[in-house]
């Protein structure tokens, strides 16, 4: 099961696809909640949501119902993971990816008692070419953190596949209890995973998507469009607790960037860093491309394109964070500048490629490609 294998796929390499991003977390953890602040604070980014209702009850389904338009496909009865088999969700992603709907994201929240892994099997095993998996985010109950890995061992898995972690529900614990929760994560995810504190999922949307900026609509707005209206007028875009915390530096360099020093810098990211997106150019001989890089927490992904018909080819990147040495990662993103790119032998990109979202043609041992991971550790 490979998402990319070259026999398969043969998409449009001009065309964005649609990153799809996982929800997942315990029970009553906020998913639902974050996902409505996502909504209500995403300027002008088309978001689809798959909510994946578990049982009867619909609560999900109303919480959102409003915000989302006839873009929402909610899928009752039962737990997507288990009850839902790959085909039925590839047939809802392809709904939901029609370029009709111009979506920018698709999030899909899964249900509390899902295993987040079948899910991102399911996206990376897809055959669509107009999305790519986007990472997972779980969130965290901090209140019921010790309550729920005693009831369900299964959580500190889920923690182990987790790109990105919010831990919710700050308000209810203590500074001292929060340092020692946050200390327990660190051991329990991934190395490098990144935690974001917050309460009611107020987490900025910039962490996990591009957010386009709000555009007055033309004509007659939809339900839709004036509560967007009503998001980007409360001012919580623009001050408060939003962006509160975050900060971001930009890096644009005229000079290629070293492929192997510029993987070095992505593997050492701190925790700290949760978001990198933007264009690299590498000139290395046969990888003259556009890259177009996306990190969220500790995924990370490549995209290629050929650069746009008189585009200047910059590395241009933009990097968001909390508690960051924003001036040390830049100058070792200088560090990474290569002045003489064709001189670079072309076997230093696997360890870019390794990423590369869609099989790059210029690659001659196409296999090598084909079997190598997607995702940081842990593969699936
Ligand atoms: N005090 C507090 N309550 C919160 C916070 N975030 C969410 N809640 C509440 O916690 C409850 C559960 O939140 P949901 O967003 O529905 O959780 P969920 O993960 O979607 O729940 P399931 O769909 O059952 O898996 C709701 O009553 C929320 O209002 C928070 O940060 N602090």
């Amino acid at each position: 099961m490979h998402p990319t294998s070259p026999t398969t796929r043969q998409p449009d390499r001009n065309a964005p696809t649609i990153p799809v991003v996982v929800l997942a977390g315990f029970l009553g953890s906020g998913k639902t909640t974050l996902l409505n602040h996502l909504l209500a604070h995403r300027g002008g980014t088309r978001i689809a949501v798959v909510v994946n209702d578990f049982g009867a009850i619909e609560i999900d389904a109303m919480a959102v119902a409003g915000q989302l338009g006839d873009s929402m496909v909610s899928l009752g009865g039962g737990c997507l993971c288990c009850a839902v088999d790959g085909s039925e969700l590839d047939a809802y992603l392809e709904k939901l990816s029609a370029p009709a709907h111009r979506i920018d994201v698709i999030v899909i929240e899964a249900s509390g008692l899902a295993e987040p892994q079948e899910l991102i099997r399911m996206l990376m095993a897809s055959e669509n070419p107009l999305i790519r998996y986007g990472g997972t985010v779980e969130v965290v109950d901090a209140a019921e953190f010790d309550a729920t890995r005693a009831r369900h061992p299964e959580t500190d898995r889920h923690l182990g596949v987790a790109d990105l972690v919010v831990l919710n529900k700050t308000d209810r614990i203590d500074a001292a209890e929060r340092a020692r929760i946050e200390a327990e994560l660190a051991a329990l995810c991934a190395p490098g995973t990144p935690v974001v504190a917050v309460d009611h999922g107020r987490i900025d949307p910039e962490l996990l998507f591009d957010r386009r900026p709000w555009t007055q609509p033309q004509g007659q707005l939809s339900f839709e469009d004036l509560l967007a209206g009503e998001a980007a007028d409360d001012g919580e875009d623009h001050a408060g607790h939003v962006h509160a915390g975050y900060e971001s530096v930009e890096f644009v360099s005229e000079q290629a960037m070293h492929p192997r020093r510029f993987i070095d810098f992505l593997d050492r990211r701190p925790a700290g860093l949760y978001r990198i997106k933007g264009f690299v150019d590498f000139g290395v001989p046969g990888h003259e491309e556009r890259y177009e890089v996306q990190a969220v927490g500790r995924f990370l992904r490549f995209a290629t394109a050929p650069w746009g018909r008189g585009e200047a080819r910059l590395t241009q990147l933009v990097l968001i964070g909390s508690d960051m040495d924003g001036a040390g990662l830049l100058r070792d993103l200088e560090a990474c500048r290569e002045p003489q790119p064709r001189q670079v032998s072309p076997e230093s990109m696997w360890g870019v490629l390794r990423y590369v979202a869609r099989p790059v043609p210029e690659v001659r041992d196409e296999d090598a490609v084909a079997d190598a991971p997607f995702m940081e550790e842990p593969e699936y």
